[in-house]
């Protein structure tokens, strides 16, 4: 596919709804006692493989476009199923779903695509199997297919967690909100926390103090009015498109503002970014932002930093092209069990079109300011690659061609239509 290209972009856009809260939002909806409407649900592939998987363990969830009604069946209702579940792209529905399932009375397989099956599971296991789950992978220990074998009677357990990472603090979560007793939780560094607010959310109890969580079961949560506000991680890409593309400014609506996400925010101010807030609203952690092309400097990333921004370091190495000296990326070895291997696709990908950028262990170095020119580049099957690419092109001199931009839809469904709406001609 041709990507598009731009002399300026001008406009507003609502920002599409939270990933990680959607896919939580349905979990949450399914283990809890009566109703909970979702008002604002993604209908992006891999939160719609959360949404199958749950149906398929037998929850009546009720499927009305942007709103989701689901009737709630308690950790205990969930259903045995004879298939394999296949939650196709997402790393988020696999790891989570283990943590429910971990209490279960019964054996449930899941597996995923291609990029899924190759993912680690072993981070989720662990823990899981220290709590009394029995946990197997049927063709290599740690990749999907996985079974997990349920155990009634879980046990606590205090866990220092060898990789910072949300999704097996949440799988974590799930299996300890169905066990007798007090489950420690250490993180190794701060990530997002939506799990935590949500368990509050829906009525049960959960102790945070910095790195350490503190949760004791079992708890029975309540179904809830939940409204999701928008993903930072897809603004990412206008709010960098904004400041790169030349005589630019975009209004970006309802992005959502959970400290724990908006490391992108910090990075882009230091470089010297024009981000305006307004419409701030304290309830929703969400608000407006106005970004404009801006003049950058190179930033260093590592440390706590890289959980706060993970998702959107692909976009902030092509952000670094155009920003004057040498940015370092470092602790960001995450990167490379995603989708694909960000740290390799997002170097190679870039170096076609231009950009003086090297991947190294743990993450990239990227030297500005440089000019981006026309190439073939390919999306790795990765939704977050495939975006980052089509936002390099705006900036690049001639055409980009994209192989497999059909990943986008993974996370932003209506990524394109949204670009089409801010490119304006001269
Ligand atoms: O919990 C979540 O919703 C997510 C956590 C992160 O993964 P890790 O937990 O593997 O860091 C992130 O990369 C992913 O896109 C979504
Ligand atoms: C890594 C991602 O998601 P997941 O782990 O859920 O596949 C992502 O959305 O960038």
């Amino acid at each position: 596919m041709q990507l598009i290209q731009t002399d300026y972009l001008q406009g507003t856009i609502v920002v599409p709804p939270d990933k990680s809260i959607a896919h939580r939002s349905i979990m949450f909806g399914a283990i809890a006692d009566g109703k909970t409407t979702i008002n604002n649900f993604l209908r992006a592939q891999d939160c719609l493989s959360t949404l199958h998987a749950l149906q398929t363990l037998g929850v009546p969830i009720y499927d009305n476009g942007r709103t989701i009604t689901i009737t709630g069946v308690g950790f205990n209702g969930l259903k045995a199923v004879n298939e394999p579940i296949n939650v196709g792209n997402s790393g988020t529905t696999m790891r989570l779903l283990l943590g429910i399932l971990a209490g279960s009375s019964f054996e449930t397989t899941l597996l995923g695509d291609t990029s899924l099956n190759k993912r680690p599971m072993e981070r989720v296991m662990l823990p899981l199997k220290k709590m009394g789950a029995v946990l197997k992978g049927i063709n290599h220990s740690e990749f999907p297919p996985i079974t997990v074998t349920g155990q009634s009677k879980l046990k606590p357990i205090e866990y220092h967690m060898p990789v910072a990472s949300a999704q097996v603090k949440s799988a974590i979560l799930f299996a300890a909100l169905q066990t007798e007793g007090e489950t420690k939780i250490i993180e190794k560094e701060i990530s997002r926390n939506h799990t935590e607010e949500m368990i509050t959310q829906f009525g049960g109890k959960i102790h945070t103090n910095g790195k350490t969580i503190t949760i004791c079961g079992p708890q029975q949560l309540k179904g809830q009015e939940v409204k999701i506000p928008g993903d930072i991680s897809s603004a990412a890409f206008f709010l960098v498109a904004g400041v790169i593309v030349a005589d630019s400014e975009i209004t970006l609506k309802n992005v959502g503002l959970n400290p724990t996400r908006t490391g992108i925010i910090d990075v882009m101010k230091k470089m010297g970014a024009t981000i305006q807030f307004e419409a701030i609203e304290q309830v929703n952690q969400s608000a407006t932002l106005i970004v404009k092309t801006s003049h950058l400097k190179a930033v260093t990333i590592e440390g706590a930093l890289i959980p706060r921004l993970i998702d959107e370091l692909p976009i902030i190495a092509l952000l670094a092209t155009q920003a004057e000296g040498t940015t370092v990326i470092k602790d960001a070895q995450e990167l490379k069990v995603k989708e694909t291997n960000r740290i390799d696709a997002t170097a190679q990908e870039l170096q076609k079109m231009g950009a003086k950028i090297k991947a190294t262990s743990d993450g990239l170095i990227i030297e500005g300011k440089t000019a981006l020119h026309s190439a073939n580049v390919a999306s790795h099957g990765d939704h977050r690659i495939g975006m980052m690419l089509q936002i390099a092109a705006l900036v690049s001199k001639g055409n980009v061609e994209l192989d497999n931009p059909e990943a986008i839809a993974i996370s932003y469904p209506d990524f394109f239509q949204d670009i089409k709406h801010l490119v304006k001609r001269k």
